[in-house]
């Protein structure tokens, strides 16, 4: 749906993308990076209303230097930027962008009803949007992209200024976007988190460049440990120690904290090398042996940003000692210390 090969655009101070190659699928797509890191280049390259300084990219088989009206035509763009009129409804600005893209006077009127109901948007339609909360703004910019309905839509930072609820509310509105009309999603993000439940695949980029490109399900995938958490009795004051020091001897591998899994230590949790279904059992049965009460077991999947956080530590121990301002060369840490954070999601 969306193919870059080696795309770069320099401006004079700053390389905002570098030999980026990304080969994007149909479904709901993820761009992730911190600010700064080329999104909102990308799409306007993608949507031909700026040029690359070298490179190809195509969207739905169209030439992003050639055929940039074409595909206009079948993309529909919602900008980071408050960029609604206040004196003007909603209803008329979208009916408005609905002719601009080429829809008859009854075809746009009807269309934005509908993709005003479909955002949510019904009751205030007639209200000035002078007087919109964000949220509201967000959705009548949600709704004028998608109004000419389009094959594909690329929506930068829409839940930028959301408050939690308003935040899950729009990423379901993007979902359904997809669900409901199949329509293709490429929506950008700082926060790694808001992204895992959301979309299908994940592109990461930093500086420009690639960091990874993967599907949502690889990211998350099982980690090999057993999250374990006990209760104490009159009998094991510290259950979790009696219990860590009863699996060792059955030949459990176990640690308190985050391992070779990255996952982060909560205090009584321990975690567990598992095997199988052995490890259930061991686990099971020496809890029960010890008579404490099981408060949870559970084979946990990685949060997106624990991958990065991982690497990111890995890149840090490789680095010679002398240099450590320079340790942890491409920066997804940005990604996480911007509050995407493993449990954004
Ligand atoms: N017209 C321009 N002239 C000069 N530099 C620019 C221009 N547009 C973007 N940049 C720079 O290119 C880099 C990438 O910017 P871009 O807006 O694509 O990032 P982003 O990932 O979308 O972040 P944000 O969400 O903060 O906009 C930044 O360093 C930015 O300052």
């Amino acid at each position: 749906m969306i193919v870059t090969e080696s795309l770069s655009k320099r401006f004079p101070r700053v390389t905002a993308l570098d030999r980026l190659s990304v080969d994007i699928a149909p479904g709901v797509t993820g761009l992730v990076g911190a600010n700064g890191a080329g999104k909102s280049t990308l799409i306007k390259i993608l949507l031909g209303l700026a040029p690359a300084t070298e490179g190809t990219a195509q969207v739905l088989g169209l030439d992003v230097t050639r055929d940039g009206a074409a595909i206009r035509e079948r993309v529909g763009y919602m900008p980071e930027h408050d960029c609604l009129p206040p004196d003007v409804s909603a209803t008329e600005f979208v009916v408005h962008m609905a002719r601009m893209s080429g829809l008859p006077p009854t075809a746009a009127r009807e269309r934005t009803a509908d993709t005003l109901r479909h955002v949510g948007l019904y009751e205030e339609r007639y209200r000035p949007m002078g007087g919109y909360s964000t949220g509201m703004k967000q959705r009548v910019k949600l709704a004028q992209a998608l109004v000419h309905d389009p094959q594909l839509v690329f929506l930068d930072e829409p839940t930028n200024g959301l408050d939690p609820v308003g935040r899950d509310e729009m990423l379901g509105l993007i979902r359904r976007v997809h669900t409901d009309f199949g329509i293709s999603v490429l929506v950008t993000s700082h926060l790694l988190g808001e992204l895992e439940r959301t979309c299908d695949h994940v592109v990461v980029i930093d500086g420009g460049k690639l960091l990874r490109s993967s599907s949502t399900e690889e990211f998350t995938q099982a980690t090999t440990s057993l999250a374990v958490e006990v209760t104490d009795t009159d009998r094991c004051p510290d259950g979790t120690a009696a219990l860590r020091a009863a699996l060792v001897a059955a030949g459990a591998v176990v640690s308190d904290a985050a391992g070779a899994d990255g996952l982060s230590s909560s205090g009584h949790v321990l975690y567990v090398e598992a095997s199988g279904e052995q490890t259930h059992d061991l686990v099971r049965d020496t809890v029960a042996g010890l008579g404490l009460g099981l408060i949870r077991m559970e084979q946990r999947r990685h949060h997106i940003a624990e991958v990065f956080r991982d690497a990111d530590a890995a890149a840090a121990a490789a680095a010679p000692p002398a240099t450590p301002a320079t340790a942890g060369a491409p920066s997804a840490p940005h990604t996480t210390q911007d509050g995407g954070a493993p449990d954004a999601g």
